[in-house]
């Protein structure tokens, strides 16, 4: 019987495992350095800022699910080295046990891990990263201690701005950080995240933009951070400035993406046809760029999981690729994006314009009624869609991104879409539907 090694049993581990499991009869090994399974870590946020009742939801599922489909489960147990000739996994267990599992197909699934910056005093306790459950576990009691007041959150990108969010909801004061300009500039232009600064300062929290921080200061626990424009009080440093792939196992043996992720083609095949790789650890080809890129997302990692786990079970499946779609929700102030922004577009050498509406999302008569912000972003000489991105205090504009994801996926032009199909009804939106005005107003 074929038998498949999945290392790494989060989301992306995961779904490839329910593959293999569920559509055919091979054994599977499942490794996993963590005692818990798939924690959703995008409700972290929720939990720690006390929006919903504990975390016990954040676990979909859980080892005794794949054992009874037939899986061997290795939990507390960390992978150290391949022997990719002799197709061999080593391990070792919590309690220092060796571990060898044979196999004729490997999964990569080892997920990313966050960037640390090199700063001066990075030692010092009170400053964690927000990825994996224990440091969400950590940051939660420490909003528990009145004596923490000051947070400090490095990165406003999507983790920094709902970690700030969070912290405010508990009463401490909280300062934002962000190399750059704005909030969230890899996924919104800036007509969105002035938005999203606003409410953020709306809310009380401080925002400092374009300050690096150059040092931690403090005795055993951080007391200080030192930017280049200032020094200021904190009691925890929250860092939030990325992820990279979690190559540490085979970067010595497979093809490597520019920022190190596992390359993989369509069927997620590493370099090496026995291996495949899945998730945050390796690239996903992006129809806007029509060509491989490198995009964290939990949607990403169930999706790619599948289509390897499929191929691996006999269904030749090819992923149809991503867009990057994504969402955050601060304050009641909602913000959607597929695709490409302007700046992001510029970044990747696509020649792009756009097109924006700002209008209610149904006719003035109506008494409940959002203001919707609409940005189509479409390449200049084949005019096919490339991204869009969309805000409101209505969470009904998570439905219009979606089919923007699905427009970027199959090339639909900006022309195509003035005159689609987009029924009417005034509970729902106007007669001429938003997205079609903004398609029409194109250049
Ligand atoms: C706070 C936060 C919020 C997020 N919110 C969202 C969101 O709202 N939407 C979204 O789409 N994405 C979100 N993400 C991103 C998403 O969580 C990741 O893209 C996703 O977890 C990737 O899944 P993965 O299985 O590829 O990797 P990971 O989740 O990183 O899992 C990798 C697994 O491999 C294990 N592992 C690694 N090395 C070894 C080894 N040598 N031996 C054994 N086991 C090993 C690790 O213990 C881990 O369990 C968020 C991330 C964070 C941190
Ligand atoms: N809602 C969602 O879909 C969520 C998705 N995620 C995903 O998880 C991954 C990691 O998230 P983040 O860490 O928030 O990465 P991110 O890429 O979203 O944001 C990182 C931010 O850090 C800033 N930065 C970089 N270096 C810096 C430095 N030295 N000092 C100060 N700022 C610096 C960047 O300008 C950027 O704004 C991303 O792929 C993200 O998409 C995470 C949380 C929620």
């Amino acid at each position: 019987m074929a038998k498949t090694v999945i290392i790494g049993t989060n989301h992306a581990g995961l779904a490839a495992a329910n593959a293999i499991l569920d559509n055919s009869d091979q054994e599977v090994v499942m490794i996993e350095r963590n005692e818990n399974f798939s924690y959703l870590s995008c409700g972290t946020a929720l939990w720690v800022g006390k929006q919903i009742d504990g975390v016990d939801g954040l676990f979909y599922t859980n080892r005794e699910d794949f054992e009874a489909k037939g899986a061997k489960v290795r939990t507390q147990t960390t992978v150290e080295s391949i022997d990719f000739d002799g197709k061999v996994v080593h391990a070792i267990t919590q309690q220092g046990d060796k571990v060898e599992e044979s196999y004729d197909k490997l999964v990569l699934a080892t997920g990313s891990i966050p960037i640390s910056p090199k700063v001066p005093g990075r030692e010092l306790e009170n400053i964690t990263f927000m990825k994996k459950y224990e440091e969400g576990q950590n940051i939660d009691q420490m909003f528990e201690n009145e004596n923490v007041k000051n947070i400090a959150v490095i990165g406003a990108g999507y983790i920094g701005v709902e970690m700030a969010e969070a912290a405010k909801r508990r009463n401490k004061n909280v300062l934002l950080f962000d190399a750059l300009d704005r909030c969230l500039p890899n996924y919104y232009d800036t007509w969105f995240t002035d938005d999203m600064d606003k409410n953020l300062a709306d809310h009380g929290i401080e925002l400092h933009y374009g300050e690096l921080v150059k040092e931690y200061k403090g005795s055993d626990k951080v007391e200080q951070i030192v930017t280049e424009k200032g020094e200021y009080d904190v009691d925890l440093v929250i860092n939030a400035i990325g992820f990279l792939p979690n190559n540490q196992l085979a970067k010595d043996h497979l093809e490597l993406f520019a920022n190190g992720a596992y390359l993989v083609d369509r069927h997620q095949q590493t370099s090496d046809p026995d291996v495949y790789a899945v998730g945050d650890c390796a690239t996903v080809y992006s129809n806007a760029l029509q060509g491989t890129t490198y995009i964290a997302l939990a949607s990403n990692a169930l999706r790619t999981g599948i289509v390897a786990g499929e191929n691996i079970a006999g269904n030749p499946v090819e992923s149809p690729g991503v867009q990057g779609s994504n969402g955050i929700s601060i304050f009641g102030h909602h913000m959607v994006s597929t695709g490409y922004s302007v700046e992001s577009a510029a970044k990747f050498n696509l020649d792009v314009k756009y097109t924006d509406i700002e209008d209610t999302q149904k006719p003035e008569f109506m008494k409940e009624n959002d203001s919707i912000k609409l940005r189509i972003v479409y390449e200049t000489g084949s005019r096919r869609i490339v991204g869009a991105q969309m805000s409101s205090t209505t969470s009904d504009i998570s439905m219009a991104i979606h089919m923007f994801s699905l427009a970027i996926e199959r090339q639909v032009t900006i022309d195509e879409l003035g005159m689609l199909d987009l029924f009417f009804l005034p509970h729902f939106n106007q007669p001429y539907n938003y997205i079609n005005k903004a398609a029409l107003a194109a250049e």
